[in-house]
C-alpha cells in the first residue's frame, strides 16, 4: 500500500484546490468551533463538491453526538469520520454502526505508555490517527504543531493503517518516512503561514518531501532494516524538533 497523506483542516477553495493538485490522498475538513480551521455548513458543502472524486474527504469532530455528526455528514458528505475527541471505543463502534462510514480514531501519545490505548481502538476503528498528545493547558485537542518521539513507533505493527501525525512540516516529514515508514501522514500547522491559514506552497512542498522520501524508501519495511540517512530504530531517541509557536486565534 503506498503512503497515504492528509492535509487537514482545510477551509478554503483554492488551499483545497492546492491540496487536491499536489496530490493529497485525503483532505479533512475540521468542526470544532474554537478551532481557527473550523468550517461551517455552508462552507462544507462548497468544498466537499470540489473534493469529491478527487480525494478521501475528512470529517474532523470531536466528541461530537449523533445530532451533531448527522448534520455534518448532511452538509460534507464525506467519505470518512475522524474521531478526535475522547470517544472510547464502544462509541466509535456505535458511530460506526449508526452513519456507516469509516471512522479513524486520533489517540494522543507522549510516551511508551500511550500505546496501550492503540490494541482497544483497532479492533473497532478502520484506521488510527497517532498525534502528539496536545500541550498541557492547549485549546486544542489538535492540530497544535507539536511532534512526539517518533521512536516510540519504531517496529509497530498494528491490524489497521495508522497515520503519524503532529507537527510534521515540509522540512520534518522525509525523516519521519525513513524512520517510521508510516502508511499515513497528515499534517496541518506544518503547511499554514498562521493559525488556520493554509500555504499553498507549503502545501505542495510537504508532498514533494514526503513523495520523495517514499520513493527513496521503498514501502514499508520490517523493522530493523534502516535506509541510510535515516536516525537507527531504537536509537537514542529523536528529540521533537520545538513546537511551533501556533495559537488559536
Ligand atoms: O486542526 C485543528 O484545528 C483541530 C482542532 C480540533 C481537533 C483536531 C484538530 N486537528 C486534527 C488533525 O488531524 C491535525 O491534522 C493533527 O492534530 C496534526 O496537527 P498539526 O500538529 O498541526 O499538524
Amino acid at each position: 500500500m503506498s503512503l497515504e497523506i492528509k492535509i487537514c483542516g482545510l477551509s478554503t477553495a483554492e488551499t483545497l484546490e492546492a491540496a487536491l493538485g499536489a496530490g493529497a490522498d485525503m483532505v479533512g475538513m475540521v468542526f470544532f468551533a474554537p478551532s481557527p480551521r473550523h468550517v461551517d455548513f455552508a462552507t462544507a458543502a462548497v468544498l466537499g463538491a470540489q473534493a469529491r472524486g478527487r480525494a478521501q474527504i475528512v470529517a474532523l469532530t470531536v466528541d461530537a453526538d449523533d445530532a451533531a455528526l448527522a448534520a455534518i455528514l448532511d452538509a460534507l458528505r464525506p467519505g470518512m469520520l475522524q474521531l478526535h475527541g475522547r470517544e472510547t471505543p464502544a462509541r466509535v463502534a456505535a458511530i460506526k454502526a449508526r452513519f456507516g462510514l469509516p471512522v479513524m480514531k486520533a489517540l494522543g501519545i507522549a510516551g511508551r505508555e500511550d500505546l496501550a490505548a492503540l490494541a482497544a481502538y483497532e479492533s473497532v476503528a478502520d484506521r488510527l490517527l497517532l498525534d502528539a498528545k496536545p500541550p498541557r493547558g492547549a485549546v486544542l485537542p489538535g492540530g497544535n504543531g507539536v511532534t512526539f518521539d517518533w521512536n516510540l513507533l519504531a517496529g509497530l505493527d498494528l491490524a489497521r493503517p495508522f497515520m503519524l501525525s503532529g507537527g510534521l512540516d515540509p522540512e520534518n516529514v522525509a525523516n519521519a518516512v525513513r524512520l517510521i515508514h508510516p502508511p499515513g501522514l497528515d499534517v496541518s500547522s506544518g503547511v499554514e503561514r498562521g493559525p488556520g491559514i493554509k500555504d499553498p506552497s507549503r502545501i505542495e512542498a510537504f508532498l514533494r518531501a514526503a513523495r520523495a522520501a517514499e520513493a527513496e524508501g521503498g514501502a514499508r519495511r520490517p523493522s530493523g532494516d534502516t535506509p541510510a540517512g535515516a536516525t537507527a530504530i531504537g536509537a537514542k531517541p529523536t528529540p521533537p524538533s520545538p513546537a511551533r509557536e501556533t495559537s488559536p486565534s
